[in-house]
């Protein structure tokens, strides 16, 4: 069972998500990729096509994806044409400056990328945390979101200063994605 990971990070907040997806999808028994979008080779682009699953990961720019991130979606459009990618799980996460951020539109946009190359899109099966008067900015997915995980870092902080609940989030969605996986292997 591989589990690839297809991100970009500008500054390493993003990064830091990235090495928690693949921790916990590792933890479910997954072999994990973590590639950065930015920097393929032509043999990680055959690992892609090679994985059961694609995790996408980008910040948030502008309310998107970063440009680093487009090109690269822009560039599989090369696998688009055969579908190669038909079929794998896919699902995503995004980091941004704000609490909300747009990043929503982020994940989104990961969410139709799957969907165009065919794939079926995991999303984070989690309860909404920080909710009540009983939940706290600790809580697991504290952010709210229901497509994929999201993170909020502080913009005048560096990578240490990602949170730990969303580093657990992102976790949390890397063993979702390997158990995801196992089950539509199984199924197959
Ligand atoms: C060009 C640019 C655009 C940004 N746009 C947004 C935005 O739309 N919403 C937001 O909340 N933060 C925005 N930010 C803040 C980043 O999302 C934030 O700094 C994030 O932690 C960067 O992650 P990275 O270190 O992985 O690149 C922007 C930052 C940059 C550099």
């Amino acid at each position: 069972m591989i589990v690839s990971i297809a991100y970009h990070s500008g500054f390493g907040h993003t990064a830091v998500l990235a090495e928690a997806v693949r921790d916990g999808a590792a933890d479910a028994g997954a072999t994990v990729h973590v590639l950065p979008v930015d920097q393929l080779t032509e043999e990680q682009w055959e690992l892609l096509d090679a994985s059961d699953a694609i995790v996408f990961g980008s910040p948030t720019y502008m309310g998107t994806a970063s440009g680093a991130f487009h090109a690269f979606a822009e560039e599989s459009s090369k696998r688009w044409f055969s579908q190669a990618w038909k079929d794998k799980i896919a699902a995503g996460f995004t980091n941004s400056g704000s609490k909300s951020g747009d990043k929503v539109h982020t994940l989104q946009f990961f969410s139709i990328l799957a969907a165009q190359h065919g794939m079926n899109w995991v999303n984070l099966g989690l309860h909404p945390g920080w909710n009540s008067t009983q939940g706290s900015e600790n809580d697991l997915n504290r952010l709210g979101i229901f497509l994929g995980a999201g993170a909020q870092t502080n913009s005048d902080e560096g990578p240490e200063g990602v949170h730990k609940a969303d580093i657990a989030t992102a976790e949390h969605l890397g063993r979702r994605v390997a158990e995801a996986t196992r089950r539509w292997r199984q199924a197959a």
